[in-house]
């Protein structure tokens, strides 16, 4: 038989159970899937039919353990299960399988396993009283939904009898450990007190196959993103192998596989709550737009992110993805460094140095210091330097006193706007004096220099179509022959700090088309005050949003408490319209965040190292400590220094060494994740800073703008925690801990 007909797939979840199982065992899985390809009914595979299943295989692994597998079609089989052989020949009918009706995705359940979880999560009985109670009846957890209603939600429809007996949360988990996807979602959903409209519309909708489901087509089945499952021999080798094998490869959600591979008409947007998977879906897009370009040496594809230390854990991330064949057609590269290269590549004699915003605003304080003013706030000019005159290409006066303001603050007058152009103009004059440039400056420079390059191509192309094509084509500009757009997509991840420059900038690298721009973000995170609308920029992504929902990396508690941090709050989708976190949820359980007071700030030091040190089980890598500055960040470092905890700085190209807890100022946490994550010194005028609070008189939008700023730096410290958040401050907790203070003292 021609061994290249064999298909062989891994269902999610059976990669579960295979990582459990002994290394000899994972070892003969391996071997297995080779013979098994080559010819699944040579003798030593010794494949057979399990009574009473159509569709339900078993075939020899080793001397103890069988797969189970799924025959799709012919020669198409999915690997559901890897057991002893002692469980695999009785009690068949507990093997449940078959198409989900609502989204068509191919689902399987050992309902004797799924059982025995359960069991195992009863609390052990108390001891027996003298004379025994009368036993409450147990109450049903999903008694007030019907079986109909279950399934229409998705959830699977054998585990239905099973669901009708479950009591308690911990029954409730046992039973998700071994559920298909979407029943764990939308149970837990329901547990949570979502309504069956809400879960309808948050879970099931996004994942409901868009066609009537024929529930006997397996392999249609198989090929819907609903099912999930290995694609690739690699990715089956690789969740075989076991070892560092990351399921976030392999097993993308029905939602996330649907925006990596949907073919866009132009630029497309993805939002979501943190551990959403954002960064995942970006890497995929990557590696399914080069999978579709022609062979070749160049690196058509763009992948870019907000900083230096993001950027190399996007080229980590996606060589791992895809290793060096993959990175080989991709330009990695954080926008800033981008914009820089375009600078110098037209201005080669451009040596200045470039400075970031606290750089800035100290020659903005020099300078009014200089000239004696004291009537103007330092970050005031600079925000409006940056915002309005960099970031609408002000070039006169007379374009200022007409330029918008929106969402600025305070208003100005003409007198003022007069007064702010003439300090602007000095700064400028100052900076370039001093030899040194901004990153907004860079950022609008490098966007109109590639503005500038896409009228000359667009130019061309006229030409060229006035010619009757390229046979008759005589171009005046003879450099104007190699003139292309630099990139063919281009995919952004932490979109929402982007400047209104980089937007400007990376709409110009790539022609309009289809899939030109691909980009993820979530503006609950924003926490550089950079807010734009994509459509006045020329990214138009109208029609083309979506929103990713499921956490895969914060615990239900710790996203509770971080949400209650954002209350009272909206946020904008990018494009001047309002998005919301509806149905942002985790099927991750663990313990609410714990809240630590002290008296001062050398208390809460000792009491953070204190808990660090009992916590001799975790790698110090991963526990993360964030404060408010840079100067706490130093001192946390000297108290665990005197514990004997290494310890070791973020600055801002990422941690400084890998070696020791990772500690920083919240705002270098951005896109990180830590199994351990410590928030310490979030007291009332460090979080938010006394100069916000001051706002509220002086400036009502700047204060709400600030407030709103603060409160999504807490919310991105908050959901970098993977198992455990811990809170500290001292003196006066923040305001932004009231909802979660009063929860702890409700349930106290
Ligand atoms: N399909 C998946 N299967 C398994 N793990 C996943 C999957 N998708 C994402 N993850 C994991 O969830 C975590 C968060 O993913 P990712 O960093 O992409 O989220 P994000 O939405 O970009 O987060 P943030 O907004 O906080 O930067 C990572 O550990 C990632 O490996």
């Amino acid at each position: 038989m021609n061994a290249t007909h064999v298909s062989l797939r891994l269902l999610d979840k059976a990669d579960k159970e295979i990582l459990k199982l002994p290394r000899t065992v994972k070892g003969a899985i391996y071997d297995f899937q080779h013979k098994f390809k080559a010819n699944p009914h040579a003798s030593g595979i010794r494949l057979k039919q399990l009574a009473g299943h159509t569709r339900l295989w078993s075939a020899r692994v080793s001397d103890d353990y069988r797969a189970l597998l799924l025959r799709l079609a012919d020669e198409d089989w999915l690997i559901v299960s890897v057991k002893h052989r002692k469980d695999v020949y009785e009690n068949l009918d507990r093997f449940a399988y078959g198409v989900n009706q609502i989204t068509g995705g191919i689902e399987y359940v050992d309902l004797q396993v799924v059982e025995e979880s359960m069991v195992r999560r009863l609390p052990t009985p108390a001891p027996v009283p003298a004379r025994p109670a009368e036993p409450a009846p147990p109450i049903a957890l999903f008694g007030g939904f019907s079986d109909e209603q279950l399934t229409d939600l998705g959830v699977a429809e054998p585990l239905v009898p099973v669901v009708r007996t479950l009591a308690t949360e911990d029954q409730l988990l046992g039973l998700l450990e071994f559920a298909p996807q979407l029943t764990g979602e939308v149970l837990l959903s329901l547990f949570d007190g979502k309504t069956y409209d809400e879960v309808l519309e948050q879970i099931t909708a996004p994942v409901a196959a868009p066609e009537p489901v024929d529930v006997e087509d397996f392999q249609a089945a198989a090929a819907r993103p609903a099912t999930m499952v290995t694609t690739t021999d690699d990715a089956l080798r690789e969740a075989l192998e076991g070892g560092s094998f990351g399921r976030w490869k392999v097993f993308l959600h029905p939602t996330q596989a649907k925006l990596v591979e949907r073919d866009y008409s132009g630029p497309a947007r993805v939002g979501g709550g943190p551990g959403t998977g954002k960064t995942i879906v970006a890497l995929h897009r990557v590696r399914h737009l080069v999978a579709q370009l022609p062979p070749g040496r160049t690196k058509p594809v763009l992948l870019t992110t907000f900083n230096k230390n993001l950027a190399a854990d996007l080229r980590a991330r996606l060589l791992e993805l895809g290793g060096e064949e993959l990175l080989a057609r991709v330009e990695i590269s954080h926008v800033d460094q981008l914009a820089l290269r375009v600078l110098r590549e037209a201005e080669p004699g451009n040596s200045k140095q470039t400075i970031d915003d606290s750089q800035a605003l100290r020659e903005w304080r020099a300078m009014l210091d200089e000239l004696s003013e004291t009537g103007w706030d330092a970050e005031f000019l600079h925000d409006e330097w940056t915002q309005v005159i960099l970031g609408q290409a002000v070039v006169s006066r007379t374009d200022y006193f007409r330029a918008r303001r929106a969402g600025r603050g305070r208003t100005v007058s003409r007198p003022e706007r007069a007064e702010i152009w003439q300090l602007a103009e000095k700064f400028t004059q100052r900076l370039d004096r001093l030899k040194r440039q901004t990153w907004g400056q860079v950022a609008e420079r490098a966007a109109r220099l590639e503005r500038e390059r896409e009228q000359r191509i667009l130019a061309v192309e006229r030409q060229r179509e006035e010619a009757g094509g390229l046979d008759n084509i005589h171009l005046q500009d003879g450099s104007a022959a190699w003139l292309r757009y630099r990139y063919r997509h281009i995919v952004v991840d932490e979109a929402q700090d982007l400047q209104p420059g980089h937007w400007k900038m990376l709409r110009a690298m790539v022609a309009r088309d289809r899939n030109d721009i691909f980009l993820v973000g979530d503006t609950h995170q924003r926490i550089y005050g950079n807010q734009v609308t994509l459509g006045s920029l020329g990214v138009n992504i109208r029609g083309r949003s979506a929103k990713l929902s499921l956490s895969y990396r914060t615990t239900r508690q710790i996203l509770g408490s971080a949400l209650g941090v954002l209350s009272g709050e909206s946020f904008d989708d990018l494009d001047g319209s309002e998005e919301n976190l509806a149905g942002y949820r985790s099927v991750l359980t663990g313990g609410l965040p714990v809240l630590h007071p002290s008296a001062d700030w050398e208390q809460e030091c000792e009491a953070i190292a204190a808990l660090v040190g009992a916590w001799d089980d975790i790698p110090l890598e991963q526990i993360g400590i964030c404060v408010p500055t840079n100067a706490m960040a130093q001192e946390v470092a000297y108290t665990l220094a005197q514990s004997r905890i290494r310890a070791t700085e973020i600055g801002p190209d990422g941690p400084r060494g890998d070696d020791g807890v990772h500690i920083g100022t919240m705002y270098r946490f951005k896109g990180l994740e830590y199994q351990r994550m410590i928030i310490a010194g979030v007291s009332q005028g460090l979080v938010p800073r006394d100069a916000v609070l001051r706002l509220r008189s002086a400036d009502a939008l700047r204060y709400r703008r600030e407030l709103q700023r603060a409160r999504s730096l807490l919310f991105v410290a908050a959901t970098r925690a993977r198992d455990s958040l811990d809170i500290f401050w001292h003196g006066s907790p923040s305001q932004f801990l009231s909802p979660l203070i009063s929860s702890e003292s409700a349930g106290a």
